[in-house]
């Protein structure tokens, strides 16, 4: 597990490379998609690339995380539509080249079997954006997840729902009870990890996740028998790492050809 310490503009460029390097390698990557707050300026920043720098994405697929049940097709706050609205409309991803777990299925057990037939039809995730809840949730596996689950239904927590709330005029029964996600086995079986975490609320959570023992009750920390994960944090969510000089010198005495 690498770590990366800087400041929350240098980690979008950062995941923005990594993503950058993978399609002009093979244009026809797989993507692994994030919803929340963490990867709004990576998505900017691949927007512009996109716009200034050529970089298509026409011949990639991608796949988001996770849903929440039950949000109507046109909700603004349905994952779908904030995935197309944050990154899918900027760039030149084909039509259907994006897809996401069906939150409105009237079989939601057989929605989530599809999902992951889809993604290992398509031969797997390359790149995996991820964020972190404070809760140490990854998509939405919250604490006690198993740690070899799939996509499937879960409840999600109070902590959650609060914390999302914002996105819903702050309004906690707005927030839905329900989603579909991707499972921590599913999400380990891409082939890199680049997670985001930035601000004092994440601090705990990136603690865990780094330097925690692995349990489910902070699901994140299953990332630590994955052998390709990049952790790209700000001073904030890095203030409880205990080895964070650490992280600091190995990252600037990294070779430029490393790559992340
Ligand atoms: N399902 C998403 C997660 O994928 C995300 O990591 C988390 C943190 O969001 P934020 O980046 O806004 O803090 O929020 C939601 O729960």
């Amino acid at each position: 597990m690498e770590v990366v310490i800087a400041p929350g503009p240098a980690l979008a460029r950062l995941a923005a490379d990594a993503i950058e390097a993978l399609l002009r390698h093979r244009p026809d990557a797989v993507l692994g998609l994030a919803t929340g707050s963490s990867p709004l300026a990576v998505y900017d920043e691949l927007a512009r690339r996109h716009a200034e720098d050529g970089l298509s994405f026409a011949d990639a697929r991608a796949f988001m995380l996770d849903e929440y049940v039950g949000l109507p097709a046109g909700h603004p706050e349905r994952y779908r539509n904030v995935i197309d609205r944050e990154i899918a409309s900027r760039v030149d991803f084909a039509p259907d080249a994006v897809q996401g777990p069906d939150g409105l299925a009237a079989d939601l057990a057989d929605a989530c079997a599809q999902y992951e037939r889809a993604i290992a039809d398509a031969g797997g995730v390359d790149v995996q954006l991820l964020g972190i809840g404070t809760d140490g949730h990854v998509a939405f596996n919250e604490p006690g997840s198993s740690l070899a689950s799939r996509t499937r239904i879960k409840t999600l927590t109070r902590q959650t729902r609060e914390d999302n709330a914002r996105f819903f005029d702050g309004d906690l029964d707005q927030v839905p009870t329900h989603c579909l996600t991707q499972g921590l086995a599913t999400i380990m079986s891409a082939r890199h990890l680049v997670l985001l975490a930035t601000g004092r609320g994440k601090a705990e959570a990136v603690h865990q996740l780094v330097e925690g023992p692995v349990s489910a009750m902070w699901p994140a920390t299953i990332l630590q028998h994955h052998p390709h994960v990049t952790v790209l944090v700000d001073d904030a969510a890095a203030s409880r790492l205990q080895l964070a000089d650490y992280y600091r010198e190995t990252y600037a005495a990294k070779p430029a050809w490393q790559g992340l």
